[in-house]
């Protein structure tokens, strides 16, 4: 017998969570609003987690390990780092009930789905990526408007169940976000370039910026201008997550550093032979994108997104 939300909404009446940091508690916090009916479980490995996760009333209830909070469940998220998956696949094997659907949020995708579905292969696997998020960590960085209007990437295997695809989508537009599917291994190529390489870059320049022995550490901060400024806001998220996509997503993220170490080779060169004509021309190119992205208000459709929550 389902519940009236689930019979109304996506079908789902328990929802387990495993993982309650940033992405985890926003996704309790957003289905708790959108899907007030449904049963919330959620479990983490680290007790202190656990323990703020009853203080906050994340869910109806926070178990002591995986399984107890994915029994009876009938779709389970998992929002662990990207090379956490596979433990807790294998750890909440035996307790997972036959029709439950399994999906999590990790940052790239053909890894996990292969590894979650080698570790459950009678379940349905439907990855998702939503791609909203700050440079915070933990459940009390999580907020329930994270996942307003932002993309979430499904990538289902080739033979998913299109039943079980349909449901995840829904439960993401449920909790206000724009839904699109994409193969796995394309998904890790565009988010290569868009999200990850990028990290990359704010990680080198504040590390390079520290490492300076002519400038002091004060005089980069003082002087910070608004370009330093966010590269410090991005190299500030969560070394785990982060060092886990690098590895996760190794093949796409070498193929897209490549191109940009030539490119920024070009620059270079450009700058050395006073070719203000190579220089003027890519910095004309690069604007018409950053304003065409605003045109098609792409830029930021979650205006309070990141800076404004602590
Ligand atoms: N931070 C972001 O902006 C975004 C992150 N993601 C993805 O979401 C996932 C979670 O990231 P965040 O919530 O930001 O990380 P977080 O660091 O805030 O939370 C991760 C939680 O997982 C728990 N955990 C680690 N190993 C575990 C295990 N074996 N069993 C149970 N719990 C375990 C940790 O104790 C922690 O509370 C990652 O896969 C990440 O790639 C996706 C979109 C955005
Ligand atoms: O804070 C930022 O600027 C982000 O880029 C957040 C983010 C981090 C990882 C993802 O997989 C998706 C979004």
């Amino acid at each position: 017998m389902l519940s009236p939300s689930a019979a109304l909404g996506t079908g789902f009446s328990r929802i387990s969570v495993i993982g309650l940091g940033l992405i985890g508690s926003s996704l309790l916090l957003a289905i708790r609003e959108a899907m007030p009916t449904v049963t919330l479980i959620g479990h983490d490995a680290s007790p202190d987690v656990r323990e703020t996760a009853r203080r906050l009333k994340l869910a109806d209830a926070i178990t002591d390990t995986a399984g107890a909070a994915v029994a009876d469940a009938d779709l389970v998220i998992l929002c662990v780092p990207v090379r956490a998956m596979a433990d807790v696949a294998a750890s909440i094997r035996d307790d997972l009930p036959p029709e439950a659907i399994i999906s999590d949020v990790g940052s790239c995708k053909a890894e996990i789905l292969a590894s979650l579905t080698a570790a459950l292969p009678h379940h349905r696997v439907i990855p998702a990526h939503p791609v909203a998020g700050t440079e915070n960590s933990g459940p009390e960085a999580g907020f329930a408007s994270l996942f307003t209007g932002r993309w979430c990437i499904i990538t289902p295997p080739a033979e998913a169940d299109p039943a079980a695809v349909a449901r995840i989508a829904d439960l993401w537009r449920e909790v206000g976000a724009l839904v699109e599917t994409m193969d796995a291994a394309h998904h890790d190529l565009v988010l290569a370039v868009t999200s990850h390489l990028p990290h990359l870059i704010a990680y080198t320049i504040v590390g390079t910026a520290s490492d300076l022995e002519d400038v002091t550490r004060s005089e980069v901060i003082k002087y910070s201008a608004g370009g330093f400024r966010d590269f410090t806001r991005i190299a500030a998220s969560d070394p785990t997550m982060w060092r886990d996509v690098f590895l996760s997503n190794k093949d796409a993220v070498l193929e897209m550093l490549q191109r940009f170490s030539e490119d920024l080779s070009a620059l270079q060169r450009a700058i050395r032979w006073n070719d203000g004509d190579a220089l003027f021309n890519l910095f004309t190119r690069t604007r018409a994108i950053r304003r065409s992205i605003i045109e098609e208000g792409q830029d930021d459709p979650a205006p309070d997104f990141g800076r404004s929550h602590p």
